[in-house]
């Protein structure tokens, strides 16, 4: 009897497991198929986003403000094997723009499966200076037009079950130095896309909202902006860009790339602000400092 209560555990437990780490498991041909907006993808992380849905074979519309920049990044989709690849420039400034994204999407493609929000407006590395004008404007971008196409995409996503997914990052958790205006944008979609997930559960809205923690990415507008002034390597943008696809996918509440550089600083804040704060100053090599427009 003893015997095979033990057993009932044990299979117990290795049901458990089994169920809860397939739920992890990812193949690039779960995208295939699949209708998906990113935005900010004329460069850096969303470009490489686009490039791995494409070779995942999915429908996708990018958008940004250089048409020249989302016309070649287009075609690179096509050439990858993406399922259809268009483009809408335009600046995320303009609310009603950000509508006529998803309105697009709806006309191309009938549906959306995954809205990526990636995009960030222009700002400055450097210390505060005063100008509220600019973190109003920055909102405008960084937060308002994401919040804006979440409430157009929404009646799609029900219907498709689909992924939100938000790109924020380590300064939008955790307060950092030369950076108000742009942390003070990232930690707003914090407060609006964690209490819209609590509220889809309760509403048993099968919608998935996934927040990205990115680290210090190698984009050129990261790399010329920070290189020389922040002490810790970049980590690559093609690597980070797949992580933030899987974990849309898979469902998962949160991504954390690089892991270390993201989840350590998160356990510490709470917990012992103090010594954080002195580990991220050291990160920061001010002798090489000048003001940088990003
Ligand atoms: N790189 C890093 O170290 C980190 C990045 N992140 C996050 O990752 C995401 C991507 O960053 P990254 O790839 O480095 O950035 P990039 O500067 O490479 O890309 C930004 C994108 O946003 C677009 N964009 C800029 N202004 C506007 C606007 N007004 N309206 C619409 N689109 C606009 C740009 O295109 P265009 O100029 O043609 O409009 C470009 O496609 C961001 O959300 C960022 O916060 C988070 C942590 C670290
Ligand atoms: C340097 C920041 C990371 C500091 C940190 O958390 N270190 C702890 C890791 S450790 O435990 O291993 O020491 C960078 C985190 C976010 C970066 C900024 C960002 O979010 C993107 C901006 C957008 C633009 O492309 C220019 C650069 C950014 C301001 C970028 C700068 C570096 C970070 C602050």
């Amino acid at each position: 009897m003893a015997l095979l209560k033990v057993l009932v555990a044990f299979t117990g437990i290795f049901l458990a497991v089994y169920f809860y780490s397939a739920g992890d498991v990812f193949e690039p041909a779960m995208l295939k198929g699949k209708r998906v907006i990113v935005t900010g993808a004329s460069s850096g992380i969303g470009e490489q986003m686009a490039y791995h849905l494409a070779k995942m074979g999915s429908h996708i519309l990018i958008t940004a403000r250089t048409e020249e920049k989302l016309k070649k990044v287009v075609a690179q989709c096509t050439h990858l094997g993406a399922a259809s690849a268009h483009y809408i420039a335009g600046s995320m400034d303009n609310l009603t723009f950000a509508k006529q994204v998803v309105h697009k999407a709806e006309n191309l493609f009938g549906g959306l499966d995954m809205l990526i929000l990636n995009h960030i407006g222009h700002t400055y590395f450097g210390y505060f200076d005063g100008n509220v004008d600019h973190v109003r404007d920055l909102l405008k971008i960084n937060f308002l037009s994401y919040a804006t196409m979440t409430v157009a995409a929404l009646p799609m996503l029900k219907i498709s079950n689909g992924n939100i997914v938000v790109v924020s990052s380590v300064a939008g958790k955790i307060g950092l130095p030369l950076t108000v205006p742009y942390s003070t944008t990232k930690f707003a979609l914090d407060g609006f896309f964690s209490s819209l997930r609590m509220e889809f559960i309760q509403q048993k809205t099968n919608v998935s909202i996934t927040l990205c923690i990115i680290s210090y990415i190698d984009t050129d507008s990261a790399l010329k902006t920070v290189s020389g002034v922040i002490q810790q390597p970049a980590a690559p943008k093609e690597e980070c860009a797949l992580e933030i696809i899987k974990g849309g996918f898979l469902r998962k509440r949160e991504v954390y790339y690089q892991y270390h550089a993201t989840k350590i600083p998160l356990l510490l804040r709470d917990w012992a602000p103090e010594i954080l704060q002195s580990l991220l100053l050291m990160n920061y090599n001010m002798d090489n400092f000048q003001r940088k427009e990003v």
